[in-house]
């Protein structure tokens, strides 16, 4: 049975999902493409941390080890922050190999070079798990794109916020009790000031901007609010009106063509497809010129979600790959 060598960059939330999924995964897999997937190193900051336990797998602190193993088909991405990950990832399309990334604060930036450094190398760049989690919204807009174009994206992007804004209207808890449990269930950042302050929803946007509209507003000139500011008794409050607040991130071609965005907390309605998004959940409505508005709706953060992005991003390439992936 030939197989696929792959490297995994990072062990936290999103790593060990990656790696638990191709375990638990393994016999589908091999079942619905004819390739064994093998993990074969695992990067990480601090080799003494307490992990759980991997067979047969060299934990490294040094990404040499992974770029100088030929037998490396597939590096996955889930490190933190823009350096030292984009260095990595270019010097692993240099080796052939395909990469796939939950890496957005790195991807919103140097998505687009590393995209055409791809395609020069011809390799494949999975990028699902950076926007939205477990919600496929960079195949959806990906596959709408070949027959008609879009208007504007607008959604819940981050679900630290959206969890935090939840947990403060339906139970009354106090923000810092709630963001406390964000990150006691692995859905906040390393640095929760991104979720909190809109910054991971203003990159998550960018990337859903290359990608819909082939190009990003002028970072400055989108507005960023977070949720930071908001105080448990506006949420409950704003509930006893039938109004809750979503934090929205929204991008659109104004009728000269211009790219406009903003990212913050608006006051909605009963009849808003954002009013009864909850907890971890994202969603995204996408408004194109043929088909109309379509919401995709699902867990934006969490272990198993973004794991999951990752490994449907693996799918894909070996399917689009099959031919040029050579067997071990
Ligand atoms: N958590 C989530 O739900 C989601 C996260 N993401 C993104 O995925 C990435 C990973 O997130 P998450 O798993 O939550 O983060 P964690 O903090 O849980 O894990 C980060 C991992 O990366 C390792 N690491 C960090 N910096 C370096 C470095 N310079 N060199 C080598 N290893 C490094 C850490 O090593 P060590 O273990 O030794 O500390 C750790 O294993 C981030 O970019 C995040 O934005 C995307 C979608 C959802
Ligand atoms: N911290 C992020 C994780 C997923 O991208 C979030 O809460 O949405």
């Amino acid at each position: 049975m030939p197989s696929i060598k792959a490297a995994i960059l990072g062990f936290g939330t999103v790593g060990e999902g990656v790696y638990r999924i191709l375990q638990e995964k393994r016999e589908e897999i091999k079942k619905s493409t004819g390739f064994t997937v093998e993990v074969v190193s695992i990067l990480v900051k601090d080799k003494t941390k307490k992990r759980m336990s991997i067979q047969d797998v060299q934990i490294t602190d040094d990404f040499r080890d992974i770029l100088n193993n030929p037998e490396i088909d597939v590096v996955f991405e889930a490190i933190v922050g823009d350096e030292p990950a984009y260095t990595y990832l270019s010097e692993a399309i240099e080796k052939s190999c395909h990469i796939i990334t939950a890496n957005k604060k790195m991807f919103a930036k140097h998505g687009p070079a590393l995209m055409k450094h791809a395609e020069f190398r011809s390799v494949q760049v999975g990028f699902e798990a950076t926007t939205a989690g477990g919600v496929p919204i960079i195949r959806t807009v990906t596959n709408l794109l070949a027959g008609d174009r879009v208007k504007r994206i607008q959604g819940i992007l981050n679900g630290t916020s959206n969890f935090i804004l939840t947990k403060m209207r339906e139970e009354g808890s106090s923000f810092s009790q709630a963001l406390a449990d964000a990150q006691q269930k692995g859905f906040a950042e390393a640095d929760p000031s991104d979720d909190v302050t809109g910054m991971d929803a203003f990159r998550k946007l960018m990337i859903l901007s290359s990608l819909a509209f082939g190009q990003q507003p002028d970072w400055e000139g989108v507005p960023v609010v977070g949720i930071d500011h908001l105080q448990t008794i506006d949420l409950i409050d704003a509930s006893k009106e039938n109004l809750r607040y979503r934090h929205v991130a929204d991008i659109w071609l104004d009728e000269r063509g211009k790219l406009q965005g903003t990212v913050g907390p608006v006051l909605i309605g009963e009849n808003h497809p954002l009013f009864s998004i909850d907890g971890v959940d994202n969603a995204i409505i996408v408004d194109t010129e043929y088909l109309g508005s379509l919401t995709l709706v699902g867990p934006g953060a969490g272990m198993y979600p973004t794991g999951s992005a990752m490994i449907a991003d693996l799918m894909h390439i070996i399917r689009r790959h099959e031919a040029v992936l050579i067997p071990n």
